[in-house]
């Protein structure tokens, strides 16, 4: 580890200052990172958006450091964002994301703890082997949840799919594409009956990283999607989701 500006983030280890933060809370979105920052962060400082990739240190309420980056969408793009924090000396990372549900229970709106990953990533395989558990850091989900619990936030606490496409990979069929492979045709429902929460495209990734890198990780994600009922984004409860999903991330990055 050096002070050198790292390639894709955009910063360096001393930019983060005196007292620099171990928490990140990561979102694929780089407006989802301005709006945590802006919204819920104190002495906010615009460190890089290279590339899209928003990061932005600030404070919390309680005065704990902390920073708000991008992922980017996808295990690539969240591979090289994580290995370059982990290279500025990030060690607790949160994934805020937005997810769709594939339970019949699990409604746009609510949110989606992750305890763990079936992770059906390409780019996974060149960190650890495919057998290797995608596992959530068990101390940061369990403060997402006292988080949800204290907030009164309609939380599911569970195992979610990790996949690289939200077309194909998450059988969509209302798309470009008029051919779904056959291995896809029906994992939803395959997934479902083995009791998988929601589709995502960047936790397995994650959790892979933080196992073999040695970082705690987790991820919240908001319900923007009913796969059971239909395959679209719900616009008008997208706000509310997200919300819910900051909300409870911020409350548990301050007590962890
Ligand atoms: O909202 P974010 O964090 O980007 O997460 C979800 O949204 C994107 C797809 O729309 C994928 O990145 C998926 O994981
Ligand atoms: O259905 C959805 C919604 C958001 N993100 C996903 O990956 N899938």
């Amino acid at each position: 580890m050096n002070n050198k500006m790292l390639y894709h983030i955009g910063f360096s280890k001393a930019d983060l200052g005196e007292f620099p933060p171990e928490i990140a809370l990561l979102s694929g979105d780089p407006q989802r990172a301005n709006f945590i920052a802006q919204t819920h962060l104190q002495n906010v400082q615009l460190l890089s958006e290279n590339r899209g990739l928003h990061s932005y240190l600030g404070d919390l309420p309680n005065g704990k450091k902390i920073l708000s980056a991008t992922s980017g969408m996808g295990a690539p793009s969240l591979s090289i964002v994580v290995n370059e924090l982990v290279q500025v000396g990030i060690q607790k990372i949160i994934r805020i994301g937005t997810c769709g549900s594939i339970q019949p229970y699990i409604s746009v709106g609510s949110i989606v703890i992750s305890k763990g990953a079936l992770c059906r990533q390409g780019a996974a395989n060149d960190i650890a082997p495919v057998e290797y558990p995608a596992t959530a850091d068990p101390f940061l989900t369990v403060a997402l949840v006292k988080a949800a619990q204290e907030l009164k936030i309609e939380h599911y606490l569970g195992i979610t799919a990790s996949v690289d496409t939200f077309y194909e990979g998450q059988e969509r069929t209302d798309s470009a594409n008029p051919y779904l492979i056959r291995s896809l045709n029906g994992i939803t429902e395959e997934y479902r009956r083995l009791n998988i929460l929601n589709y995502e495209m960047e936790a397995g990734m994650l959790f892979k990283m933080a196992g073999v890198y040695n970082f705690a990780a987790t991820a919240v994600c908001a319900v923007v999607a009913q796969r059971t009922m239909s395959e679209d984004v719900i616009l008008s409860k997208k706000d509310l989701a997200i919300n819910n999903a900051i909300l409870t991330a911020i409350c548990a990055a301050a007590n962890i």
